[in-house]
This record gives C-alpha cells, sequence and structure tokens, in this order.
C-alpha cells in the first residue's frame, strides 16, 4: 500500500515507480476515510446506500470499456500474451458483480431503476467513455484498467485484514473486491500495463507514436484515475467533492 513492491509484482516496473512517486494521493484514493469508516465499523449505512447505487451505475459504465480494451488486445494479435484471456475473466466477473449489486441493494432497500448519477459519477463515467477513443493507446487504457481494479482492491483488502472492525453485513461487499483471487487479477492487469510501459519506454512498440508520450499519457491517465476514486468517495461520504479541476 505504501509503494512498497508487492510479492509476485515484478519489483521496479513501471506501475511501482507510480505508486511510490504518488503515494501521497495514491493513499488517498486507496485509505479514503469511507473505507476506513468501513474498517472500524462507524460507517453511517446511508452512505453506503449512497455508494451501492452509485457504483452500479459506474459498474455498468465499466463494461463497456474492459470490452473495448479486450478489443485492443485482440487487435494487438500478441494472442502468447494471454491478455484477451485477462479481460474476459474480467468480464465475466462484472457480470456477477451486476447480479451482487441487484441482489445486494434489494437487501438494503435500495431502488436501483430510482438512482441517478451524482456528478462525480457522472464525470467518472465521461472519462471511461473518454477512454474508449480510437486514439487512445492500449497501454494509457491498460494503466487505467489497473488503476480502478487496483484502488477498490486495495481499499476492501484493507476492511478485511486483521484487527478490522467491518459490520458482517458489509463483509460481502468488501470480499468481492477484497479477495485474493481479485488481488490476483489486478496482479495481471498490473504486469500488462508494466510490460506495454517498458515496450513504449524503450521505444521498441512499432507503430507507436512518439513512446515518451504514451509513458507520460499513461501516468497522467493514472493520477486522474485516482482523483475520480477520491471524487467517488467524497461522494459516497456526502461531502461535496471539492476536488481538483480536471485538466
Ligand atoms: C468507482 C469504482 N472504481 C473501481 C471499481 C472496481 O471495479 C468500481 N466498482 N467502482
Amino acid at each position: 500500500m505504501d509503494g512498497k513492491s508487492k510479492p509476485g509484482v515484478p519489483y521496479g516496473g513501471m506501475t511501482d515507480t507510480w505508486v511510490k512517486k504518488h503515494r501521497l494521493i495514491y493513499i488517498g484514493a486507496t485509505r479514503h476515510p469511507f473505507i476506513l469508516s468501513i474498517r472500524d465499523g462507524t460507517v453511517d449505512l446511508s452512505a453506503f446506500k449512497r455508494w451501492l447505487g452509485q457504483d452500479y451505475i459506474f459498474v455498468r459504465a465499466f463494461v463497456p470499456f474492459v470490452a473495448s480494451v479486450l478489443i485492443r488486445a485482440y487487435k494487438k494479435g500478441d494472442e502468447s500474451s494471454g491478455d484477451m484471456e485477462v479481460m474476459l475473466s474480467g468480464l465475466g466477473s462484472l457480470n456477477d458483480e451486476i447480479a451482487w449489486f441487484k441482489q445486494e441493494a434489494s437487501k438494503w432497500g435500495v431502488d436501483l431503476s430510482q438512482v441517478a448519477p451524482e456528478k462525480p459519477t457522472q464525470h467518472y463515467c465521461r472519462f471511461l467513455e473518454e477512454l474508449m477513443r480510437p486514439e487512445v493507446d492500449y497501454t494509457v487504457a491498460m494503466a487505467a484498467f489497473w488503476a480502478i481494479e487496483t484502488v477498490y482492491q486495495e481499499s476492501f483488502a484493507h476492511c478485511l485484514e486483521e484487527g478490522s472492525k467491518t459490520p458482517p453485513e458489509l463483509q460481502e461487499a468488501c470480499q468481492r473486491w477484497g479477495n485474493d483471487g481479485f488481488g490476483h487479477y489486478c496482479s495481471s492487469l498490473r504486469n500488462i500495463a508494466d510490460r506495454q510501459l517498458e515496450k513504449a519506454a524503450s521505444g521498441s512498440e512499432p507503430l507507436v507514436k512518439v513512446s515518451e508520450d504514451v509513458v507520460s499519457k499513461a501516468e497522467v491517465t493514472f493520477l486522474r484515475v485516482l482523483e475520480y476514486e477520491v471524487d467517488f468517495w467524497n461522494m459516497s461520504c456526502g461531502t461535496a467533492g471539492h476536488s481538483a479541476p480536471k485538466p
């Protein structure tokens, strides 16, 4: 969490460098007060229900983004990489996730059909749309994909650690993203992103535009994901998102 390389993650990958270099905002996204309130059992259930409704809207918008990365992986044509299989597993779990949201919403009496996207959700979904544009490089899309998933994995795994007082009725939500299998999936995404970034940085990626351009765009995209995540948690807490203006 504090930028130490994780077991099984190749030390020194570009994503490792970013987590260290931007550890304050990374901690802001993965140890947000909303998450800490779940972990210490003080979370306001109305905040949890607000998060549930808004995240359902986000996840539905996330599906086409993941599909767009799958298409990019296919077009890369590097069948040996196994990238497509990682994304297919991600799409499969999103199918289960949407079913879980519906079941969890009915458990809490949240009518998902009546939930309107709040501004942070609208902005985050618009950002996903931007990442689906054809001119966005596979490497940049993968940096976003890994960051989006890993913020949730790190956040909810924290609520499951020894000593946490997560309320039993919220354990399932935390397990959803905090479990080891999802952690392994995030490591697979991270390895793809690191491989792509390494190729872009070494200029060995054919037909890629100016390679350092791709690397710096990927880093900016990583930071934008963290900002959108912090805004999303702020919204869940009900604190009007006074976040930095988006570039
Ligand atoms: C806002 C948000 N970020 C990341 C994830 C992980 O898929 C999610 N479900 N929602």
